[in-house]
């Protein structure tokens, strides 16, 4: 048990004590992604005013399942994987959040996604808190069907705290429309009617949106722009290097290409390509789609690993996986502009390196909200069954990210802090006040 009390009647002894206890199900010696969440709600706390007096809501998820999730393998045997949907905060909505399908999943990773969840929803004001999901798997080592059972036992085991009013899951890494497809028809199924509103990011011939495949590179492309003209560097021209070439890396490649920036390296899992000249991210990609791999693209050179983050360019844009930017290469990294695509690249300590060298970062909790903005445009669109034209939703979008952007970016300088901790200010200041309001019982 903790307790909280305004901080500002604290004890020099009680200020000296780690101001959070940990839950007990995290091992204190290697808490795992949730620390760095910990850390970024630690520093945004003498920001908050008397809301701090509630700040440790924040520390503690509201709800986490952990689910077996035993299928059927193609061979006849039977193998079990370990699942997780974490409902990080709901006191400003429903939880809102992707599930990921990955080989590295823990408890401490989802719980640490459905934080970010609860700070981006409120960082650009959707009515939604925060929720994630995940299952500890390889999925490129399993077929169609096999992926297909996963998903529609996973959505069975979760159906105890999803539906369309509770908590609405969406794609993450590795999973795509097609899952959202089979989720929304087990849960379906479940409940005994259809109900498309219980995920978001479904094909569109299901109640999908359009403009969500796109969204979240566009929201990317739509702040990155913003803080370029903050930071006067022009668009034409512009050297942009990408890590991770999947549904963000990719839209966002492809998205500042148009705009006539220059892709001057793609980094993912199966290597590093370079090209001072440019690199076309549409040849790349169809490059990708016949090889199975970014290397050996015609007109490139292939890289080492770390060279990714020394190369010159202007704009950075991690779009991967967590921890990807930290104290081992944050002082090399010659980009001025760093745009998180992904959830959490950037360790605390990095970020404050970056800081120093004066390197402008857009946080993920602002750069990749385009993708849940979307969403929350398609989980509008099945409530009401009526469906917008691709250019609403993107004007909506665009003019979304762009408030967004501007109004965090008058907080940072009006407090000279990094836009990371303005967007935490903003969000947590939002969630904290409908607690406060909504106070602590039922
Ligand atoms: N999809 C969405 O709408 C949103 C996603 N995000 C975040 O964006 C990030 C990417 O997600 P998304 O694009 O959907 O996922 P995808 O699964 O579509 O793509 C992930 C990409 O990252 C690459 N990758 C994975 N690990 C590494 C690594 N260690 N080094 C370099 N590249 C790597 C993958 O390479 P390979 O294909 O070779 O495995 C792939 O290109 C995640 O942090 C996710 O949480 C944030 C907001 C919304
Ligand atoms: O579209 C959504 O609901 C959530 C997307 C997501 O998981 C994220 O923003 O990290």
């Amino acid at each position: 048990m903790t307790t909280t009390q305004d901080p500002k009647n604290q004890t020099p002894e009680q200020k000296k004590l780690r101001p959070h206890d940990l839950p007990s199900y995290l091992d204190p010696n290697n808490i795992g992604p949730y620390e760095i969440f910990l850390e970024q709600v630690d520093r945004v706390t003498p920001y908050l005013g008397k809301l701090a007096y509630w700040v440790e809501t924040l520390k503690r998820p509201k709800r986490i399942l952990i689910v077996d999730v035993p299928i059927h393998l193609d061979d006849g045997s039977v193998a079990h994987f370990e699942g997780y949907r974490v409902q990080h905060n709901t006191s400003r909505g429903p939880a809102k959040g992707g599930v990921r399908y990955h080989q590295d999943v823990t408890l401490s990773e989802v719980m640490a996604l459905s934080a970010w969840m609860t700070i981006k929803n409120a960082a650009v004001n959707l009515p939604y808190g925060g929720g994630k999901g995940g299952i500890r798997i390889d999925p490129r080592k399993y077929s169609t069907g096999e992926l297909e059972r996963l998903t529609r036992r996973y959505t069975s085991e979760i159906g105890l705290i999803i539906g369309p009013e509770k908590d609405i899951p969406a794609p993450d890494v590795n999973t795509n429309p097609q899952t959202m497809a089979w989720m929304m028809d087990t849960y379906s199924m479940n409940v005994g009617r259809t109900a498309t509103g219980v995920v978001t990011g479904k094909p569109v011939s299901l109640g999908g949106s359009l403009g969500r495949s796109d969204a979240t590179g566009r929201g990317v492309f739509v702040t990155g722009a913003e803080a370029m003209k903050k930071l006067g560097l022009p668009l034409e021209g512009a050297r942009i290097a990408v890590q991770g070439f999947g549904n963000v890396g990719n839209a966002a490649a492809r998205i500042f290409f148009d705009h006539g920036a220059k892709i001057v390296a793609i980094q993912d899992v199966t290597g590093t390509i370079h090209s001072d000249a440019g690199i076309n991210p549409y040849q790349a990609a169809e490059h990708l789609a016949q090889t199975g791999k970014i290397t050996g693209l015609p007109g490139t050179e292939e890289l080492q690993r770390e060279e990714f983050w020394t190369v010159d360019c202007d704009v950075l844009i991690p779009a991967a996986l967590e921890k990807q930017i930290t104290e081992a290469n944050a002082g090399q990294i010659k980009a001025k502009l760093i745009v998180e695509g992904a959830n959490g690249p950037t360790t605390p300590q990095a970020d404050d390196i970056l800081r120093e060298r004066g390197i402008t970062l857009v946080p993920d909790v602002l750069a990749n909200a385009g993708g849940v903005t979307v969403s929350y445009f398609e989980w509008v669109q099945d409530f009401s069954s009526f469906f917008w034209t691709e250019e609403e939703i993107n004007s909506r979008l665009d003019r979304i990210m762009t408030e967004a952007f501007l109004s965090l970016w008058e907080v940072k300088e009006r407090h000279d802090v990094t836009l990371r901790t303005a967007a935490y200010i903003v969000a947590c200041t939002r969630v904290l006040e409908a607690r406060a309001l909504r106070g602590l019982y039922p």
